[in-house]
């Protein structure tokens, strides 16, 4: 398969404190990889890192074999607020970013996501007008509207109800089932780690380092037989322990 982003020997120091250490694992392309791992242990950081936002003290984060060294047009970022400006309509906020590049908008690919992610009519309601879970659809309309190489989310779905999640966990698999959009995710959640991705990849305390990385072998579309069966039930489980056995191992040495 071939490697989309390469993160290789990844570390990053905010002053003397140490958020991520000698981190290195291949995100192939057109696959979902999950990031998840105690709290605190430098998965925003390591996004943001993938996404050129933020410099590395050590190591790189390659694109198709060349460092990233800044926001590159290719990569596209979701975060777990929508980010929409409040004085702008649906569709305006959705233009932005290609006012900002004075590029001309796919208008048809456009109406096409929105109509994909069911926001077909609501162009013109404000963001007070929408719900959480439909600015969080605008805001992945609005990334992927660029049709980036790559995306990457950051909790996107951490602030929504349980209900609306699962929704919007099925929403990104079918996007992606369209797209093959290789996409890096960050969540506190196994279960939707499981259920979206084709890898999860478990960091470890603070520093961050690659404790597992776990192929999701399961196959999509994703339904609640596959998400209740026993090999669901093991991975969960194993990852748990992983996670849980740090936190436990970290107040242990308090
Ligand atoms: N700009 C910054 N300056 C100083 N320390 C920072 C900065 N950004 C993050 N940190 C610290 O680096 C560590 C990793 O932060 P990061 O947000 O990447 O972790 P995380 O795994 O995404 O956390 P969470 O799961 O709680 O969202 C944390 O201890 C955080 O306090």
């Amino acid at each position: 398969m071939t490697v989309k982003l390469a993160i290789s020997n990844a570390g990053k120091r905010y002053g003397s404190f140490e958020a991520l250490l000698n981190c290195s694992f291949d995100v192939p392309a057109n696959t979902i990889v999950s990031i998840v791992g105690p709290s605190g242990c430098g998965k925003t950081t390591l996004l943001w890192s993938m996404s050129g936002l933020h410099d590395l003290t050590q190591g790189q984060v390659l694109l198709d074999g060349t460092a990233i060294s800044g926001p590159h047009p290719d990569i596209g970022l979701v975060f777990q607020d929508a980010n929409l400006l409040p004085w702008r309509n649906l569709m305006d906020n959705i233009l932005f970013p290609f006012e900002i590049k004075h590029a001309k908008p796919d208008t048809e690919w456009i109406d096409h996501l929105l109509d994909r992610v069911g926001l077909k009519g609501f162009e013109t309601r404000f963001p007070r007008e929408l719900s959480g879970g439909m600015q969080q659809r605008a805001s992945i309309v609005r990334a992927l509207s660029l049709r980036p190489q790559v995306l990457l989310m950051d909790e996107p779905f951490g602030a929504l109800d349980a209900f609306t999640r699962e929704e919007m966990n099925k929403l990104v698999e079918e996007i992606w089932l369209e797209t093959k959009t290789t996409i890096v995710f960050i969540t506190h959640s196994i279960e939707e780690a499981i259920f979206l991705s084709d890898r999860v990849v478990v960091l470890t305390q603070r520093p961050g380092q690659v404790l597992s990385d776990y192929s999701v072998d399961l196959p999509r579309p994703r339904t609640l037989e596959t998400m209740s069966s026993r090999a669901v039930f093991d991975l969960t489980n194993r990852i748990k322990a992983d996670i849980y056995g740090q936190q436990s191992l970290a107040k242990a040495a308090e």
